[in-house]
């Protein structure tokens, strides 16, 4: 199972800053959504150039003009680029065509989709390179979540994906017995007094 850091902070000097101290314990460097808002994709090619031998992931979350917005994300030189699972299965395809045109990947993100594992296996037909299933910051903030329903959608789908929702040191075992092929942790690395050391007690809890 790989490990994917999401910086989800609002500067490209924060993200290099972060990219730093972590990247010698993680495969793929994720630039949050917040981020590339702030900073526009800038900050992908920054972290791509400081960063080349890594997986750099653009979470753009796009909704519409899936071609343009992966096509623009690719050229940047994010080699994962997110599109949500609620958009059209012409926006899928689109970004699909742009990724191919790249030799790069989507990831389709199925954020707020109520049906994860028929959306999951749909958009794998279509050609994603595996999804994301995700619990995003508001909803792992409403009472009574739990990483578990993830965990079971992503092991009930049988496709490749990753895993989001608040990962942590005490929960990445479960995530990679569910069969993820990325853990995805946030604010547990970022958030950590010591990213660095919070990224290698994640890795080193993967076997
Ligand atoms: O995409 C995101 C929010 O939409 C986050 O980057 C993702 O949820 C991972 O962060 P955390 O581990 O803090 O939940």
């Amino acid at each position: 199972m790989k490990l994917q850091v999401a910086m989800d902070v609002l500067t490209t000097e924060a993200a290099l800053k972060l990219a730093a101290q972590v990247a010698p314990h993680v495969d793929i460097i994720e630039l949050g959504t917040p981020l590339i808002k702030a900073e526009g994709l800038r900050a992908v090619t920054a972290i791509k150039a400081a960063h080349p031998d890594k997986i750099v992931f653009a979470d753009l979350k796009t909704m519409d003009a899936g071609e343009l917005e992966a096509d623009i994300a690719f050229a940047a030189g994010a080699d994962l680029v997110t599109v949500l699972g609620t958009a059209g299965d012409s926006t899928i395809i689109g970004a699909v065509a742009a990724a191919t045109k790249h030799g790069k990947g989507i990831v389709v993100d199925l954020i707020g989709v109520a049906d994860k594992v028929t959306r999951a296996r749909e958009v794998t037909a279509l050609g994603a390179q595996f999804v994301e299933m995700h619990a995003g910051l508001d909803e792992q903030a409403e009472p009574g979540f739990s990483l578990a329903t993830l965990l079971n959608q992503g092991e009930t789908a049988k496709v490749p994906f990753s895993l989001a929702g608040g990962v942590n040191l005490s929960t990445i075992s479960s995530v990679q017995r569910a069969g993820a092929t990325v853990a995805v942790a946030g604010g547990a690395i970022y958030g950590a007094e010591d990213p660095a050391a919070a990224a290698a007690a994640l890795r080193a809890a993967i076997i």
